[in-house]
Formats: structure tokens, C-alpha cells, sequence
């Protein structure tokens, strides 16, 4: 059969989970760089022995806090979420399985099968984002539909979505008349060809 990407995106509020990251080197610096542009006010902590400049500065912008020390099992105390990225192969195999027997969701990064989520592809546009996933099989092929949407997506497409939201709260009627409501006023969004099999 045809391959498909069964993966299931969610948003996650990371402004209240707790993140970690192992690692402080270059891969753990690009992780938290795509982390922090799309959720600036992520929760996050970094631990390792040594962190590169670069670290350094977005931990200070994005108020991240920086142990230094080698990982430890107690680190994990607290974490909903965890990324592996050290150069130690054997440390990162460690932490994928301490979050396994503590039910904690964790991703090596860069190596898929010791991952439970993967980083995708991140495009913000106010209060609309897209997030792009190519199932692992080419994080090059994310990184330029990101690119691609981030050009081809208006930034007014907010002021859409709120204009949309003070709408629906003007509409007076029930659950289904607004729906039909906010379907009828954004249908010349997609083309006609979408209403020949759909209802909406
Ligand atoms: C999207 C993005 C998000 C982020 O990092 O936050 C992301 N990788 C990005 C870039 C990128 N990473 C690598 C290259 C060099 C290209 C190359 O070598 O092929 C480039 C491109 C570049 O830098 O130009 C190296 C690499 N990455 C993985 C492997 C292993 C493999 O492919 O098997 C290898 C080879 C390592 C080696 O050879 O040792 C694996 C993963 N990388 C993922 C995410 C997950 C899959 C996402 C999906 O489903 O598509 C997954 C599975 C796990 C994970 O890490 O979550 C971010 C772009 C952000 C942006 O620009 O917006
Ligand atoms: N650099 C890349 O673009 C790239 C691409 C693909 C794969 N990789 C692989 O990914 C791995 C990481 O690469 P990198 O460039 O980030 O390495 P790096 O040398 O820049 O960083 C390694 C980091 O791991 C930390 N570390 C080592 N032992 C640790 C421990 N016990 N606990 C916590 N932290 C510890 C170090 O202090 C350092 O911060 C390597 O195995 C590399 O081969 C790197």
C-alpha cells in the first residue's frame, strides 16, 4: 500500500507545559532557535556541560533556564515534553528511555525512531499557524514548504481571522444558523470547484 503520514498534529500550550532539552551544542541550539520563533513564551530548560554562544543569547531573550551539568534522571522531574541532542548516542538512547518508563513524551533529535513527536515545519502568521510534517522522510522538503508558505501566505490573513471572530459574535441564531452563517460569508475563499461534491 501506498505510504501515508498517519502522524497526528496537535498545538500544543507551551507556555504551561514544561520543556526539556538535553544538549547544548549546535543541533539542541537549532531546536530551541525553531522552538523559540514559534512559541516565544515556551517554558524550556536546557541541561548539558557546555552551551555555545548562540545558546546562550536566545536563552536570555526567551527566558530560558541554562543547567550546567551532565544529564541526570532527576532533570526529567517536572517535564511534560523532552528533546535529546547531545553528541553522546548513548545519552540521548538513556533519556528516550527514562521518558518511556515515565510515560513522558520525548524526541531524539534528528534520529526518528527514537522519537515520539517530530519538529515540523513552522509558519506563524498572527493567530493562524501551519505546521508541516513530511512523516520524517525529508526535514529539507519541511524547511522549504515552510519557506514557501511563509512568502505565499498574506500576514492580513489575521485580520481575516479576527474580523471573522467579531462576526460570529454579532450573529444572533443558533449553533447551526451560524455555521451556515460563517460558511456562506467564506466561501469565495476556495474555489467554486469545492462546492460540486461538498455541502458547505
Ligand atoms: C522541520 C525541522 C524542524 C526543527 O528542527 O525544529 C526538522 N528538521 C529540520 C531541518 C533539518 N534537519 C536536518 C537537515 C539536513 C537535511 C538532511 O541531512 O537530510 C535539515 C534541513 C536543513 O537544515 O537545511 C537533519 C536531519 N533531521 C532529521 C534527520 C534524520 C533523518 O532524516 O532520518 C536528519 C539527518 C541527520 C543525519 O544525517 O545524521 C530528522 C528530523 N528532523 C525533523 C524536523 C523531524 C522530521 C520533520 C518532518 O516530518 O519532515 C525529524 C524526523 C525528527 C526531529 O528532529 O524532530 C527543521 C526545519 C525547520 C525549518 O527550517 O522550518
Ligand atoms: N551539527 C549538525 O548539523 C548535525 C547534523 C546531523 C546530525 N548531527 C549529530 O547530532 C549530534 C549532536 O550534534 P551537535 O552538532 O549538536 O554536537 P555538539 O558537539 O555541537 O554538541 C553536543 C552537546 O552535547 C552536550 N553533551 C555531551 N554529553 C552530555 C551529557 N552527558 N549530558 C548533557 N549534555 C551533553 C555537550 O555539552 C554539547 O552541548 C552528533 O551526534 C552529530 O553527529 C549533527
Amino acid at each position: 500500500m501506498k505510504e501515508r503520514n498517519n502522524l497526528y498534529p496537535v498545538f500544543l500550550k507551551t507556555n504551561t507545559l514544561k520543556i526539556l532539552i538535553v544538549g547544548g551544542g549546535n543541533v539542541a541550539e537549532e531546536k530551541l532557535h525553531f522552538l523559540t520563533k514559534s512559541s516565544p513564551d515556551a517554558v524550556v530548560t536546557m541541561v548539558a556541560p557546555f552551551f555555545r554562544d548562540g545558546t546562550r543569547e536566545l536563552a536570555l531573550e526567551f527566558n530560558v533556564e541554562l543547567i550546567e551539568d551532565v544529564y541526570q534522571t532527576f532533570h526529567l522531574q517536572g517535564k511534560h515534553l523532552v528533546i535529546a541532542a547531545t553528541d553522546q548516542p548513548e545519552v540521548n538512547i538513556r533519556v528516550y528511555r527514562e521518558c518511556r518508563e515515565r510515560d513522558k513524551l520525548v524526541n531524539v533529535a534528528d534520529n526518528p525512531p527514537y522519537c515520539d513527536f517530530y519538529m515540523g515545519g513552522i509558519v506563524t502568521k498572527g493567530n493562524v499557524k501551519v505546521a508541516i510534517s513530511t512523516n520524517g522522510t525529508s526535514p529539507t522538503t519541511a524547511k522549504r514548504l515552510r519557506q514557501f508558505f511563509e512568502e505565499v501566505i498574506p500576514e492580513e490573513i489575521d485580520q481575516m481571522v479576527l474580523n471573522l471572530n467579531a462576526y460570529r459574535k454579532k450573529l444572533k441564531g443558533d449553533f447551526e444558523y451560524k455555521v451556515k452563517e460563517m460558511n456562506k460569508v467564506t466561501r469565495s475563499l476556495v474555489g467554486d470547484e469545492v462546492f460540486r461534491d461538498k455541502q458547505n
